[in-house]
């Protein structure tokens, strides 16, 4: 290996500096590596990104300025190699800190060498292990390398142990949930395809349609990917239109629907009849809804670029509304870190829209129309508030029970021990009244 070192140095500073989405760099590395070389890559920038509290604390006993006062290059490869010695017991101590001192010189760093050597020697002269605070939030912080905003937040909201565990398992790598497209095959069928092309799938626990898929490389070199067999998505995301209990024939409106995994999910069910409406206020992504219905042969979708939080004149009724929302993101920060270290005044303004979306969108419920709202974030202003909100000061609109949300009509999905799935909140808003 050679090389892959600064790869990943150049991915983090890109992230950083541009504030980019870490899945899209990993997905534009340079070509050229091999699949070993490039599972280390991704491997070392997701660790870093994900551990970046942790790595910083640990870096901060040993510098005499605050880590955020160093060279950004420096930094990352300050942070680069403590990952290395905490956690990747393929790479060698020795090996770890050499690299480091080498790739100061590659970065054109070449006078912060002394510096790195020292902090990552020092480190690993006095054992080269985690030493948390004292404190408990402080220490669950450094733990999960999670701001102590977050943490609170989660605890007060969900209590210790249930907080705790989302953020362990927030640290373990999501696995990759497929669903079956039922309108070309079975979940049978398409492990037996799979596993023809190499790819091993097994069910997924709780979605009859869900498979988890190992080792799978890239999606778009497999022909049953492209011929349109099943499309990507969480198992939250599955429960969630599972809940929104679309039928064939069904009029359905999806307020948010791009890339479209829900979209395409509620046309499956749909059995491909009926009228589905699916639209997002950004064009480039109204085409990742065309594109999408295309290769799974949906084709009761219009996709429509629209803004969901301005009312349409002369709408008609749909019996099925999903408010998928923007949302701040925090429940799949397993799959992007960056999420997390996000200054939550960004998400101030959010609450705001996603109740003028939901509001928005109930205009168009007739009486038993069924509307669901959902994001893929744990804080109460985005979930609970939005929604609570909304039915106070709207009566002729209830609370609406549904068997897949273990008979409540909202609920909270966390991933942990017993639950694979992303971090979720789905509620069921049903009209009881007659519109004004
Ligand atoms: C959580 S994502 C939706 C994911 C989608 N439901 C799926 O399953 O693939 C939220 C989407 O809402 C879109 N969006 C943001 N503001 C919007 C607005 N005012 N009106 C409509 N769509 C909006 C974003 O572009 C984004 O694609």
């Amino acid at each position: 290996m050679g090389g892959e070192r600064k790869i990943a140095l150049d991915a983090l500073q890109k992230i950083e500096e541009q504030e980019s989405y870490s899945n899209l760099v990993l997905e534009r590395l340079p070509g050229g590596l091999g699949a070993r070389e490039r599972a280390f890559v991704c491997a070392l920038v997701y660790g870093v990104l994900e551990r970046r509290i942790t790595l910083d604390f640990v870096l901060s006993r040993y510098l005499r300025r605050p880590v955020e006062k160093l060279d950004a290059p420096v930094r990352a490869i300050l942070r680069m190699g403590v990952y290395q010695l905490l956690y990747m017991d393929s790479v060698p101590p020795s090996a770890a800190v050499n690299e480091s001192v080498k790739l100061a010189r590659a970065a054109g760093k070449t006078s912060a060498g002394s510096l790195i050597n020292g902090v990552l020697r020092a480190f690993l002269r006095d054992g080269g292990e985690l030493v948390l605070p004292g404190d408990p939030k402080k220490a669950a912080s450094v733990r999960y390398s999670a701001p102590q905003w977050l943490v609170s937040s989660l605890m007060e909201t969900y209590g210790e142990a249930a907080a705790a565990s989302f953020l362990e398992h927030s640290l373990v790598p999501a696995p990759l949930t497929v669903r079956v497209n039922t309108l070309k095959t079975t979940p049978q069928a398409l492990i037996a395809r799979l596993r023809d092309e190499g790819v091993e799938a097994a069910p997924a626990r709780g979605e009859e349609s869900a498979l988890i898929l190992k080792d799978s490389g890239s999606l778009l070199g497999l022909p049953s990917f492209r011929e349109g067999l099943f499309h990507v998505q969480d198992l939250s995301s599955q429960l969630c239109v599972r809940a929104l209990d679309v039928r064939p024939g069904m009029r359905v409106l999806d307020a948010c629907a791009a890339p479209g995994g829900k979209s395409f999910t509620a046309a499956q069910y749909m059995e491909n009849r009926g009228e589905l409406i699916a639209c997002d206020i950004h064009e480039h992504k109204v085409e990742l809804l065309r594109q999408g219905a295309g290769r799974l042969g949906i084709n009761i979708l219009t996709p429509r670029q629209r803004d969901a939080a301005v009312p349409q004149e002369g709408e008609a009724a749909f019996e099925r509304i999903l408010c998928d929302v923007p949302c701040s993101g925090l429940g799949i920060m397993r799959r992007k870190p960056e999420i997390k270290y996000k200054d939550p005044a960004k998400y101030r303004e959010l609450p705001d829209l996603q109740y003028k979306i939901l509001e928005t969108s109930s205009h168009y419920m007739g009486r038993d129309s069924i509307l669901i709202y959902s994001t893929c974030t744990l804080r109460r202003e985005e979930n609970e508030q939005v929604v609570d909100r909304f039915l106070d000061g709207h009566p002729g609109f209830a609370p609406c029970e549904r068997e897949v949300l273990g008979g409540a009509w909202s609920r909270t999905l966390l991933t942990g021990a017993d639950y694979s799935g992303d971090g979720f909140f789905i509620a069921a808003i049903k009209r009881t009244g007659t519109k004004k």
